[in-house]
């Protein structure tokens, strides 16, 4: 309900969102009625339907609010928190959604008959799914629900742009959409991690940069004086987000209606771009977006500073400047001039060292609260997730060397190596931050249980620890039995044989894979119960961390 209601007009956000709805409406019908493949005219009836839908949503929210919304309430700021409770729900729905396709796709790996000889289904379609949903949405939301929630918290003022923020989660909420079912209807540009074809590049174009006006937005109406250093992750992430997924998307359609594009670059200069792409994705989102997250989580769950601020602006120029370089390492080996390789290992393994400054500055944040483990789950997870960061921005260095290359790249180390780092770091960290905001979001005293947690943090553990292992001893026999030799020159080994060979370690990975799902559906049960049932927090605005409830 709105309190200190002030007079009621259509604003400025509003009739903003409501007019782009409507000109989406107008084009998707356009596309609609003249589309030359079918996959492009369910994509363009979806678009015209969430359009009508939202445009409609919009002008019913003006009809039933009762008056403006304040930007304070009791001179304390009026936290905007709807889009940040959707974005959390979002991720944790998505994330299973993911997690479940994984198992999946890693049960085919062990079982092909489990294709069932579906194309919809087959492994090529279910792999950019997978990807896309663990990554994008997944880790997507978790990153859209924890920035708009620690930019206005550390920033103590409401979320800029009014309707805006709605619109970005909702928008890019339907851009996963339209690139999942795109990937099982056939759909794909065959970049990795950049699958969507261009009619939905273009779409999450649009919704990045109102996201980034909206970051900017409340960071310039702060009342602190002081920029938190997780704004600055965030930021780099947004930014450079929004300058990969350009670059790397610039496809020509062949026609407006179809859903067919071709990428401008070609021959090698587009592998330098798609992995200039993919590595940064890899430094950016699933990297700068989650230690912003570390640096918000961590400090607040143990309750002690950051374990330095120096370190902490340390950590940000050099990851970001290092971590731009290091692409080329995805191309040892290849038509990719030597010195662009030399180039990209050499960044890579100096990229160790911010990695490990960070995780160095999270860890240590803990000095004075090491007892906090033994009784706080969630703060286990957070911490272990540094540990996990810590491990995999380790063995990366390692990999890109060369030589080391030589053996690991195309085997399951790489799978392994990339498991480590999501299940491990992004999979902990999201699940130690959204178990911090679920009870914050919805206003409750605690968590339904901290015993569940416990449960998901040791059966996750155990499936983590069960596929990355799987994951080393598969790849390393994998790629020594490819380049074993007989003594008169011959290979030694047939290439069905290296694949008989994985198929006790692809079962364990799956089963991995299953632990690590169930940690994540009693998770889901853990939080349904805290928003259900859990006991309401007192006082709201006296909770650390309990936002005011938005009039909205
Ligand atoms: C239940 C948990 C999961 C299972 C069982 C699983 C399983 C798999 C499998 C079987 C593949 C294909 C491997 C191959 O082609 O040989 C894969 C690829 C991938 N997964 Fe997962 N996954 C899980 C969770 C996650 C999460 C949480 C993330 C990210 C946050 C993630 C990111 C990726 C990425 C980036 C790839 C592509 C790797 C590459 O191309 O090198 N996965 N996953
Ligand atoms: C210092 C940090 C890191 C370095 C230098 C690094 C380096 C590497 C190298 C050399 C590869 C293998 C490339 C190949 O042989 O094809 C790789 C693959 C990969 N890494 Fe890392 N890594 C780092 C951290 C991380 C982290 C923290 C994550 C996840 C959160 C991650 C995710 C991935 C993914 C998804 C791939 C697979 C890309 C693909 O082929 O699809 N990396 N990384
Ligand atoms: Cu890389």
């Amino acid at each position: 309900m709105a309190r200190s209601l002030t007079a009621k007009t259509l604003t400025l956000d509003e009739a903003g969102v409501a007019a782009l709805l409507l000109v989406c409406v107008v084009l998707a019908l356009l596309v609609a009625a003249k589309a030359e493949d079918t996959v492009m005219a369910f994509h363009a009836w979806l678009g015209l339907a969430a359009a009508a839908i939202g445009a409609f949503s919009v002008f019913n929210g003006y009809a039933k609010r009762l008056g403006n919304v304040p930007e304070e309430i009791d001179g304390r700021p009026n936290y905007q928190m709807g889009p940040v409770k959707l974005a959390t729900a979002l991720a944790v729905v998505w994330g299973i959604a993911g997690f479940l396709v994984g198992v999946i796709i890693a049960l085919q790996l062990a079982y092909p008959a489990l294709n069932l000889d579906l194309p919809w289904i087959s492994f090529g379609r279910l792999r950019p799914l997978h990807t896309s949903a663990v990554i994008f949405a997944f880790g997507g939301n978790v990153l859209l629900a924890s920035s708009m929630y620690v930019v206005q918290r550390t920033c103590r003022t409401r979320m800029a742009g009014g309707l805006w923020p709605w619109f970005v989660v909702w928008g890019y909420n339907f851009f996963i959409l339209i690139a999942g079912t795109g990937y099982l209807l056939g759909v794909t540009q065959s970049k990795e991690y950049a699958e969507p074809e261009w009619y939905a590049d273009l779409w999450l174009t649009l919704v990045w940069v109102v996201y980034l006006l909206v970051f900017l937005g409340t960071l310039w109406k702060r009342k602190e004086p002081h920029i938190y250093v997780a704004n600055w992750f965030y930021l780099a992430f947004i930014v450079t987000i929004a300058m990969l997924h350009i670059v790397n998307n610039a496809t020509l359609p062949v026609s407006l209606t179809g859903s067919k594009s071709y990428i401008v670059w070609s021959g090698v200069q587009d592998a330098m771009t798609q992995w200039w792409y993919g590595h940064n994705a890899v430094g950016f989102f699933l990297t700068a977006g989650f230690l912003a997250i570390m640096y918000y989580f961590v400090p607040k769950r143990a309750e002690r500073p950051v374990y330095s601020y120096r370190l902490s602006i340390v950590h940000f120029w050099s990851l970001i400047f290092l971590y731009i370089w290091a692409g080329p390492h995805h191309l040892h080996y290849t038509a990719a001039p030597q010195w662009a390789q030399t180039l990209g290992m050499t960044f890579s393994i100096m990229l160790w060292m911010p990695s490990w400054g960070g995780m160095i500055n999270g860890l240590m944040t803990l000095s004075g609260a090491w007892d906090k483990l033994r009784t706080d789950p969630v703060l286990r997870m957070l911490v272990v997730s540094v540990a996990f960061y810590g491990m995999s921005t380790f063995e990366g260095p390692l990999m890109s060397i060369r030589a080391v290359n030589s053996l690991s790249h195309y085997t399951d180390w790489t799978i392994g190596h990339v498991h480590s780092g999501a299940l491990g770091w992004v999979g902990f960290v999201s699940f130690g931050a959204i178990y911090c905001l679920v009870p914050w979001l919805w206003n409750r005293k605690g968590l339904y249980s901290l015993k569940l947690v416990n449960w998901h943090f040791w059966i996750a553990t155990i499936g983590i620890v069960l596929y990355i292992t799987a994951m080393w001893v598969s790849g390393i026999m994998q790629g020594l039995m490819w380049r074993a030799y007989t003594p008169l020159g011959f290979l030694e080994y047939s290439f069905i044989e290296t694949v008989e060979a994985m198929h006790p370690f692809y079962v364990i990975r799956a089963l991995g894979g299953v632990l690590f799902l169930v940690g994540a559906l009693i998770m889901a049960y853990n939080l349904w119960m805290t928003v259900r049932h859990g006991e309401p927090a007192g006082e709201p605005a006296r909770v650390p961390g309990a936002a005011l409830q938005p009039a909205e």
